[in-house]
């Protein structure tokens, strides 16, 4: 089996070939960041391998200080000594400024590492089809962008410094053991025995943990954004104590495998101690005895006893560097998923121009699915000449967005396929697609800024009075001056804050100003009043005119401006036709249309 993306991102255990697959795909992108940083890193660890040798030359230093320097010293020759002293005192100095050049170093590297990846996660999310956010959720993408990023932060920052120079300096204290005194080498080789299985051990415990640790926390971030989100349903609906539970529950499954690491440490450290102290008292109780024989100089088994003891200082350091590691490895994992996902909508490869689009629009055999297992949009062809406006009507979940999302390509058909003027969407080019095709949501979402901005954002470049004409188009501008900076009041700041009828006027003339070939508005006059809709309906009539229009609507007061409605029902197209001709006819509209009039009276 394989996992691709962000699949079995929620599991804690893969098998082998799985593992390998993942661990594969985030070196890969582990590679890519430092690449371009190849020069920094080799400055970078040629900084640390040679503070590394001037601090392993610390003890032979004093070996030679006490055996040669003192013996010498008595025989009134001082130049030994003051030379072990002096030498001692600029290995220590050089370490410190070759030390403190590595970490500048390193910070750079990881600072360039953590922009680098912020960067291309969002671009990357951001790029994502609507397909991929629709089922990720915004609770997870947040969880990526922070505490993954947070992790290979904490890693890169204090992690990477702690096992570089940990490990170089391990190697080097070793090595210096080696040359000096090979019997109290071979002790340390013995230690490496008993070190070896508590570390695997670890490792092997802690794997796991880890990976649940990161799940869960994933899971609380979740949690936490989706009650922040729908906070109003979550109030009106007293959810408060069931969110409690929820909650309650996730913190107390992070805190449980939050303890379980620390259990870990609780039996690997005082190993790890155990494991040094032994190596450090079996190496001086040997040396002791070897010096009493006069095998061995009392400096020298200082030394030894220096470097047995340093080689398991950094020990300790790598515990937590693993503990860093882990979390940093699976957040890698996780992000190099998201990077691995493409847009299920990718862009063309040879994209056609189409600077101006007439708007008619065609499906050609089209069905669609979202996944495999359900039709959604069974298999029709549909034919939207340039100019018409098109009323969609039918009952909840009868297709009427789905068909809508096909339009503005927020997913390509599963088979068959959508034109625009004959060019298929797929082969449009993204620039050409967004300025021709438009579509007006629900949600009306406005960015922070104000609401001129707001309403640029349909073309950039208009000019302030192109956008007052259109809002003024849509009946938004008597508002829009009420407001308290009028035009540069920020929607986000308290008093510039505006209803969601208003939300959607703001809406209407963003499209208005766009001024798209094909307009798309999905049930976006749901939420204005009569008033306020009788309004937008002028409004409406002009931002109509000129262009293709498919207007989802529960309304039926909208359809009358329509030239054609489409009534569906499970996905199927079930009546087509002029308003005045289904109204008078004996179909489901016409029945709808009866039951809407008898309402109103
Ligand atoms: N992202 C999705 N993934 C899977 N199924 C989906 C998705 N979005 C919609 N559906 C399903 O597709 C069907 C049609 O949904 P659609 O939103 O197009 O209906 P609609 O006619 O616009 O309904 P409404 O008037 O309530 O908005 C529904 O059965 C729905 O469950």
């Amino acid at each position: 089996m394989s996992v691709y993306g962000v699949q079995g991102e929620e599991r804690t255990r893969y098998t082998k070939a799985e593992s390998k697959q993942i661990r594969t795909r985030s070196l890969r992108l582990l590679g890519s960041l430092l690449r371009p940083l190849k020069a920094r890193l080799w400055l970078t660890a040629l900084a640390v391998v040679v503070s590394s040798a001037a601090q392993a030359a610390g003890p032979a230093l004093i070996a030679y200080g006490i055996d040669s320097g003192i013996p010498a010293l008595l025989a009134q020759d001082w130049f030994p000594v003051a030379f072990a002293g002096l030498a001692y005192l600029l290995s220590g100095l050089a370490g410190a400024f070759l030390i403190s050049i590595y970490i500048r170093s390193s910070a750079r590297i990881s600072q360039a590492v953590l922009i680098d990846l912020r960067t291309r996660v969002f671009l990357h999310t951001q790029k994502l089809s609507l397909e991929f956010h629709e089922s990720y959720t915004s609770g997870r993408i947040i969880s990526r962008q922070t505490s993954d990023l947070d992790a290979i932060r904490e890693l890169l920052d204090e992690g990477l410094t702690l096992l570089v120079r940990g490990v170089t300096y391990m190697v080097f204290m070793a090595g210096a053991l080696i040359i000096f005194d090979p019997p109290s080498a071979l002790v340390l080789l013995v230690a490496l025995v008993p070190l070896g299985i508590l570390t695997r051990w670890f490792q092997v415990r802690s794997q796991a943990l880890f990976r649940r640790s990161r799940v869960a926390s994933a899971k609380l971030i979740v949690q936490f954004v989706e009650t922040m989100t729908g906070i109003r349903a979550v109030q009106a609906f007293r959810k408060e104590r069931r969110n409690e539970r929820v909650f309650g529950d996730l913190v107390e499954d992070y805190r449980d495998v939050n303890a379980g690491v620390l259990r870990l440490f609780a039996v690997f450290n005082p190993g790890l101690a155990l494991i040094g102290n032994t190596a450090v008292a079996v190496v001086l109780l040997l040396g002791a005895f070897r010096v009493v024989d006069g095998a061995l100089g009392v400096g020298v088994l200082l030394a030894a006893v220096m470097y047995t003891k340093r080689f398991f200082d950094p020990m300790e350091d790598m515990a937590m560097f693993y503990n860093g590691y882990q979390s940093a490895s699976s957040a890698l994992e996780k992000i190099s998923g998201v990077l691995e996902e493409e847009p299920s909508v990718p862009d063309p490869v040879q994209p056609v121009d189409l600077w101006t689009a007439d708007g008619h629009v065609r499906f050609d055999g089209v069905e669609f699915a979202y996944t495999a297992d359900r039709v959604i949009l069974p298999r029709f062809d549909l034919d939207l000449p340039a100019g018409q406006t098109v009323a969609l009507v039918g009952s909840t979940g009868a297709g009427k967005s789905t068909l809508a999302k096909l339009i503005a390509r927020f997913y390509d058909p599963s088979d068959g396929a959508v034109t625009l003027d004959g060019v298929d969407l797929r082969d449009l080019h993204p620039k050409d697609l967004r300025r021709a095709i438009v579509m007006v949501t629900q949600e009306a979402y406005l960015f922070s800024g104000t609401v001129a901005d707001n309403i640029a954002l349909g073309r950039p470049d208009a000019p302030f009075d192109e956008i007052v004409r259109a809002a003024k188009a849509v009946g938004a501008h008597e508002f829009i001056e009420s407001l308290p900076n009028g035009y540069d009041t920020d929607v986000n700041k308290r008093g510039g804050r505006v209803s969601a009828g208003q939300r959607q006027l703001i809406s209407f003339a963003r499209a208005f100003l766009a001024n798209p070939a094909v307009l798309i508005l999905d049930e976006a006059t749901s939420s204005l009043d009569i008033p306020s809709e009788r309004l937008v309906q002028e409004g409406l009539t002009k931002l109509l005119a000129d262009r293709t229009a498919v207007i989802i609507a529960h309304r039926l007061s909208t359809v009358s401006i329509a030239d054609r409605v489409l009534v569906m029902e499970h996905g199927r197209i079930v009546e087509d036709g002029t308003p005045d001709d289904l109204i008078g006819g004996t179909g489901r509209f016409a029945a709808l249309h009866a039951a809407w009039r008898d309402s109103l009276v």
